[in-house]
């Protein structure tokens, strides 16, 4: 996994080390944007519930709160210096936001605005998700140098994961609060979640689920929004999965704005992702909204899972 903004220096000993302080200070201030902008997308859900007339690249149709979200992360995320391109799931193209893409001390923001918006209609649990990327969009995993996520439950926290280390906040005041700092997954797990109808899993995952489900020790924990279903399995340790699907074997989530940011945070908290026989962010995008076959959890059952569907 890549952490190169941390320090470093390139071959003169000079060049690398002022690429990583200023990609640090884009990192920065993006975790500062993203974690006050979660305030203004909580509170501008109110009235934009109901669907929108149009459909995101993926075929599905927007909430009007998919649109407004977007529209609110893209002009604060892409006016940041240093951020070269903004990307999300609700639109079909990377944006240019006038930095050279390719330059050492750039990056890349890709961005699912909300996590969960078929939640909005029954007020269930939905999610903001970002990765920063140093290199060009679509990028690999390997690529991402921080990733997080918003969660709007009952209150408001985020989780960010930069620097090998995983830190969750409260977003409740005027400055996220820290609550808790170098999160790891537990080692035993508790909660599974599996997404898509149970008749058009594939066989070899249906065969998983079974064995999951039928281990004591563990319980159901399905909310229908992937962050909220991934942040229980951070906090309690176990899985989740949007596995691949009969008739869509690259399942449903989205590699860029989903798979590799929630990949990137749960292996960096000591656990495990996968597309059912590699890590997520060993896959190679061919294409920004590529979807991918989404495992997430602690590193025993991935394990499990990949023997499975060997
Ligand atoms: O309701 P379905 O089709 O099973 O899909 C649920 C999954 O789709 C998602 O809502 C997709 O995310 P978006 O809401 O960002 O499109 C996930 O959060 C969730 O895990
Ligand atoms: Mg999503
Ligand atoms: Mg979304």
């Amino acid at each position: 996994m890549s952490e190169r903004d941390g320090g470093g220096t390139d071959a003169d000993g000079t060049g690398g080390e002022r690429a990583d302080t200023g990609r640090a200070a884009t990192i920065d201030a993006i975790v500062d944007v993203v974690a006050d902008s979660a305030e203004d997308i909580r509170s501008g859900l109110v009235g934009r519930r109901g669907k929108s007339d149009r459909e995101n690249p993926s075929g599905d149709v927007q909430a009007e709160a998919d649109v407004y979200a977007d529209d609110l992360l893209e002009a604060r995320l892409s006016a940041i210096d240093g951020v070269a391109e903004y990307a999300s799931e609700e639109r079909a193209d990377v944006v240019d936001c006038g930095e050279e893409a390719t330059a050492a001390d750039t990056v890349a923001v890709a961005v699912d605005p909300l996590d969960g918006s078929s939640n909005l209609e029954p007020n269930n649990t939905m999610g903001t998700v970002f990765a920063v990327y140093d290199e060009p969009l679509p990028a690999p995993g390997t690529s991402i140098v921080a990733s997080g996520w918003v969660l709007y439950g009952p209150i408001t926290t985020m989780a960010v994961a930069r620097g090998g280390t995983v830190t969750k906040f409260e977003l409740s005041g005027e400055e996220p609060t820290v609550v808790e700092e170098d999160v790891t997954i537990p080692d035993d797990p508790l909660v599974y979640g599996f997404g898509g109808r149970v008749p058009d899993w594939p066989d070899d995952f249906a065969e998983f689920a079974r064995a999951v489900e039928s281990d004591p020790s563990h319980k159901l924990r399905y909310g229908g929004a992937m962050i909220g279903d991934v942040n229980q399995v951070l906090t309690y340790g176990g899985i989740f999965a949007y596995p691949a699907l009969a008739d869509n074997p690259r399942g449903k989530l989205r590699l860029q704005f989903e798979g590799n940011p929630i990949g990137h945070l749960i292996e960096t908290a000591g656990g495990r992702s996968s597309d059912g026989s590699r890590s997520l962010l060993s896959v190679e995008p061919n294409e920004l909204h590529d979807r991918v076959p989404l495992h997430v959890g602690t590193a025993v059952l991935i394990d499990r899972l990949e023997a499975t569907l060997e």
